[in-house]
C-alpha cells in the first residue's frame, strides 16, 4: 500500500490569562487556551492525524502530559519530531486539510501565516496545508466559547 490517510481531533478550554496560539502564531485575544504545552489545538489535531495515517498512536504517546519536559512546549517543535518519525519510516506528506471550529477571534486574516508555518516546519508548499475556520453557530461548549476545537486529515505517501 503506498498511501496512507489519517484524521486528527483535539479540543482546548480558553481560559483568562493564556496565550491564545494556532498554527504556530500567537492571535491576540482576550483568552487563550489551557494545557501543559502551548495547547495549540490545531497544530495537535495535525499531528495526531499524521500519526494516525501510519498507526503510530496519538502525540500523548511520546509527549505525556504528565512529562514536565513538554510543559509550555512549542507544538511546532513537537511538529518537527512527527514529521521525523514519519520521514524515518519512510513516508512523506501528500497534504493536510484542517478546520478550526472557533466562535472568536475572528481567524481569517490569520489562516496564511498559519499555513506559511505548519508548511515550513514540514518542508511543504502553503497549498499543501489547507486550514480552515468555521464557528459552532453558538452551540454546544465551542459556541459558548468554553474552547476551541480542531480537526485535521492528512495523506501520506512512499517517499
Ligand atoms: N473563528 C472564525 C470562524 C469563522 N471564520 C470565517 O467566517 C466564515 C463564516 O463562518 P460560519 O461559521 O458562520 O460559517 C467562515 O467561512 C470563515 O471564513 C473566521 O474567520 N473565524
Ligand atoms: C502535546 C501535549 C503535551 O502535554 O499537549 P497538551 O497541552 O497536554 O494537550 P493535549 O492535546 O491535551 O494532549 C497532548 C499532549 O501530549
Amino acid at each position: 500500500m503506498d498511501i496512507r490517510i489519517g484524521n486528527g481531533y483535539d479540543i482546548h478550554q480558553l481560559v483568562e490569562n493564556r496565550p491564545l496560539i494556532l498554527g504556530g502564531l500567537k492571535i491576540e485575544h482576550h483568552l487563550g487556551l489551557l494545557g501543559h504545552s502551548d495547547a495549540d489545538v490545531l497544530t495537535h489535531a495535525i499531528m495526531d492525524a499524521m500519526l494516525g495515517a501510519l498507526s503510530l498512536g496519538d502525540i500523548g504517546l511520546y509527549f505525556p502530559p504528565t512529562d514536565e519536559r513538554w510543559a509550555g512546549a512549542d507544538s511546532l517543535v513537537l511538529l518537527e519530531q512527527v514529521h521525523g518519525l514519519i520521514q524515518q519510516r519512510g513516508w512523506q506528506l501528500c497534504n493536510i486539510d484542517s478546520v478550526i471550529v472557533a466562535e472568536r477571534p475572528k481567524l481569517k486574516p490569520h489562516i496564511p501565516t498559519m499555513r506559511d508555518r505548519i508548511a515550513n516546519v514540514l518542508k511543504l508548499e502553503p497549498d499543501q496545508v489547507s486550514i480552515k475556520a468555521t464557528t459552532n453557530e453558538k452551540l454546544g461548549p465551542v459556541g459558548r466559547e468554553e474552547g476551541i476545537a480542531a480537526y485535521a486529515v492528512t495523506l501520506l505517501q512512499r517517499a
